[in-house]
């Protein structure tokens, strides 16, 4: 895990380079989504639902109306502390205010009593200022691990809320809820036509080529289709390059400037050079398009080759933090290809090519 040093300066952790899901950790997944898209319909859902595990949900929540919302309690100082309410099913859940790092960290000293646990952020939150915060809290990265970011969206609101202009410089929170999601759920399907529905899902697709799309009414989910995803680790190795050889880069739609922009190469990378490639583009974020703004990066992922290793390598960033994490895939007579896909602002493909291209790709004019 990598970390910008302008931030909190919190310690530098090596890259980890064990292949496959954490071994003992939690999963989290956080679910997110613009206000009252069905997020808390879906937690209560899943709650109820038939299944073998034991999921701590974690609401964030201040409206009347659901009887989970009672955990929720105001100490005599006024500060808020969380109560955690034991359903009958072996769930546990709680209802907070911040971002629920607090209640994650006190619902890890509850540890055996669940397995499993949905985080709600609120409607304005930036999912992946809340996702990386998992990467970085080194008390909590030993116990937890981040599985993905479901965003649930809203039939019938959610162009509306899309297209909402914001103050210069500021990116549309639906939007960037769309970008960094591994799964988005298109809720409320009941209050829309077919061609409707069709222009939402089209304008996810144009925000994220990468995500997977579901329908749902009433937030009713396979609960498959949402646990378990390991969209961050490298258990799904095979699977990820396979998925980012289908990704068709976006065009702009909706929101003009978030869009997902992909290409492969083929060849061997410099590891540092990649390094420094991708820092450049995440925390320096020197690069611009053609129009003189800055590029900014919401999600990446990548299957890249090092000369020195026979296994895939994967890459993988939020906000702006990334990982390299060598895969369990071996290239053995497989081509090396290196397939990346950037979701952000201002991207344009031939100038990030070009700067990989020149900069990182071993055997080109620089190396
Ligand atoms: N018609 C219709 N209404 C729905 C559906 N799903 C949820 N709702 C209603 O939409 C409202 C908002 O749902 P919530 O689950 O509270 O949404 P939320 O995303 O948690 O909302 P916030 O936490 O306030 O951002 C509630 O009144 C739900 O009953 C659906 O599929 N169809
Ligand atoms: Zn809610």
């Amino acid at each position: 895990m990598m970390l910008d040093e302008d931030d909190d300066c919190p310690e530098l952790v090596p890259i980890d380079t064990q292949p496959g899901p954490p071994v003992g950790q939690i999963p989290v997944t956080i679910i997110t989504g613009y206000l009252g898209a069905g997020k808390t319909t879906l937690l209560n859902y899943i709650l109820t639902e038939q299944h073998n595990k034991r999921i701590a949900v974690i609401l964030n929540e201040f409206g009347e109306g659901s009887a989970l919302e009672k955990s929720l309690a105001v100490s005599q100082a006024g500060e808020l502390y969380e109560e955690w309410l034991e359903l009958r099913n072996g769930c546990l859940c709680c209802s907070v205010k911040d971002n629920g790092l607090k209640a994650i960290e006190n619902l890890m000293e509850k540890k055996g009593k669940f397995d499993y646990i949905l985080l709600e952020t609120t409607g304005l939150a930036d999912p992946g200022a809340v996702a990386s915060m998992f990467w970085v809290d080194a008390e909590l990265g030993s116990d937890i691990y981040l599985d993905g970011i479901v965003t649930v969206i809203d039939a019938k609101y959610g162009l509306q809320q899309l297209a909402e202009e914001k103050a210069d410089g500021l990116v549309n929170e639906a939007a960037r809820q769309i970008a960094v999601a591994d799964l988005t759920i298109i809720n409320k399907t009941d209050l829309v036509t077919e061609e409707e529905l069709k222009e939402v899902k089209d304008t996810v697709r144009s925000i994220n080529g990468l995500v997977k799309i579901i329908e749902t009414q009433r937030s009713r989910v396979d609960l498959s289709e949402v646990l378990d995803l390991h969209s961050f680790d490298s258990k799904d190795g095979a699977n990820l390059a396979e998925k980012l050889q289908l990704v068709k880069p976006t065009r702009a739609h909706l929101d003009k400037s978030i869009l997902t922009v992909t290409f492969e190469i083929a060849g061997d990378l410099s590891e540092d050079a990649l390094n420094a490639f991708i820092q450049d583009l995440l925390w320096e974020k020197i690069f611009c398009n053609k129009e003189g703004q800055p590029m900014s990066v919401i999600r990446l992922k990548g299957i890249v080759s090092f000369a020195d290793k026979g296994h895939q390598v994967m890459l993988q960033g939020v906000h702006e933090l990334y990982e390299l994490n060598e895969t369990q895939q071996l290239w053995e007579e497989n081509p090396r290809i290196n397939r990346l896909v950037f979701i952000g602002r201002n991207l344009d493909k031939d100038i990030l090519q070009e700067k990989f291209v020149s900069t990182v790709l071993l055997g080109s004019e620089k190396n």
